[in-house]
């Protein structure tokens, strides 16, 4: 016997260029991915410009007809068919516009970085839970069937102890000549700048292998990096142009299968995230440049194609010399994957929320709030070391203030 599918209805909180993409994936047949439990409506969506703006989106990413469009974020939220709302609005309007669904009874999606700083995110997450409700921070990359692919494969112990990760998301752009100074990806005021935007797929990486697989039975908990920051801000806007990060994980390292009886621990771990608008990861793709994400373990390495926010391709490689010949059990190959049913690849977070709510889970075991919060640190952090601070309006944890379209 086959049961209904779990239906989540949706209502988009802005109406920019990733809200496009995010809502067009929505409307994919999950079929088409092989999901049968789960379905996805567009439910409405809000411009905090004009309802004129929230009907054009809707008819430009062809949501059904039933769908409503709404001039205010208010009224989106306090929409009685909507379930769950996704926030698209700039980084610095996250923490104001989140807290808004979650007033108004709404599970929320928010896009990446979920906050400005970790402080914001500890007071989303507390009254998520206070509230009953389900908060994703929407870093999409980590629900690729791809990434879950690695992440099994080292938890398989395949690639032995990992020891290093380098992860690269850096653009090759001419800064002044292609942002204007309002413009998200340097302006201040909207917390842009390196770091919140791309760098955040670096550290994903890292995480994604050094910290989300490391097993914290016996112990208080996951072991968090010491981190060490260079960064260089931009001299028209003062955000951060050129960001790079140290990370180490003591007595963290990930991979190994160990043995009943076996002490915890395989040794430390290192990392490499870094960032950058002026040079890229891959300048030239006639001639491309090396894997931007590398993942280093005794037995091998794993590389995985650009861009680090939506690979299509990871390469296996079994460590080989002269002296030690191969010890691991696996050969070169490279796995190559597809996003099916035309679309982006944003619809399998989508899928994620609809099953977690449907099981009454307030957060996801994929991405979930600890990790949100530990990866917010760590860039609070850097921002401390290279002493970039944004304005105190968006770094504030008072709601709800002026300028946010509330
Ligand atoms: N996961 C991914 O791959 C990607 C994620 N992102 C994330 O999504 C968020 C939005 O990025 P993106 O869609 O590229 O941004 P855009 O500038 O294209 O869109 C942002 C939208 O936010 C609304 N908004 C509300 N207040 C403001 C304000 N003060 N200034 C500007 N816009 C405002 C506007 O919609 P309206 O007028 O309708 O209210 C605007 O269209 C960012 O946090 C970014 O990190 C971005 C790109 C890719
Ligand atoms: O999340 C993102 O991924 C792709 C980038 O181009 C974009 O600026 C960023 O927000």
């Amino acid at each position: 016997m086959t049961s209904k599918p779990f239906t989540l209805r949706w209502g988009v909180l802005a109406t920019g260029g990733i809200a496009k993409t995010f809502t067009k994936d929505l409307l994919v047949d999950p079929s088409t991915r092989n999901a049968s439990d789960i379905r996805h409506i567009v439910a409405a969506a809000a411009s905090s410009t004009s309802v004129s703006r929230a009907s054009g989106f809707l008819q430009e990413v062809g949501a059904p007809a039933s769908a409503k469009a709404y001039g205010s974020y208010r009224d989106l939220v306090n929409d009685a068919s909507v379930d769950i709302i996704y926030i698209a609005t700039p980084h610095s309007h996250h923490y104001q516009h989140t807290r808004l669904a979650l007033e108004a009874g709404k599970h929320v999606l928010v896009e990446k970085p979920i906050t400005v700083n970790a402080q914001q995110a500890r007071i989303l997450f507390a009254l998520a839970k206070e509230k009953g409700l389900f908060v994703m921070e929407a870093v999409w990359t980590r629900f690729f069937p791809l990434t879950l692919s690695i992440q099994d494969f080292i938890e398989s112990g395949r690639l032995g102890v990992v020891k290093r990760v380098y992860a690269d998301l850096s653009f090759w752009n001419d800064v002044e000549a292609e942002f204007e100074s309002s413009h998200r990806m340097v302006n201040l005021d909207l917390a842009g700048g390196a770091l919140l935007d791309l760098g955040i797929y670096s550290l994903t990486w890292v995480f994604l292998i050094l910290y989300h697989l490391q097993n914290a039975s016996g112990q208080s908990g996951k072991r968090r990096p010491e981190v060490k920051g260079a960064m260089s801000l931009y001299a028209k806007t003062g955000c951060d142009e050129m960001t790079s990060i140290m990370l180490s994980f003591p007595g963290a390292a990930v991979g190994s299968k160990k043995e009943e009886g076996e002490e915890e621990g395989n040794g430390d771990a290192h990392a490499i995230a870094l960032t950058n608008i002026r040079v890229s990861h891959d300048p030239n793709t006639e001639h491309p440049s090396a894997s931007p994400v590398r993942i280093q373990g005794t037995l091998g390495d794993i590389t995985v194609s650009a861009p680090s926010y939506r690979p299509l391709s990871y390469t296996i490689i079994p460590a080989q010399n002269a002296n030690r010949g191969k010890l691991a059990n696996f050969e070169f190959q490279t796995v190559e994957y597809q996003i099916p049913g035309g679309g982006h690849g944003m619809f399998w977070e989508a899928d994620e929320c609809a099953r977690c709510i449907r099981d009454g889970r307030l957060e996801s075991e994929v991405m979930g709030w600890e990790e949100s919060e530990v990866v917010m640190e760590i860039m609070d952090e850097v921002r401390r070391q290279g002493e970039l601070r944004y304005p105190e309006v968006i770094e504030s944890t008072e709601y709800p203030l002026e300028g946010f379209g509330l």
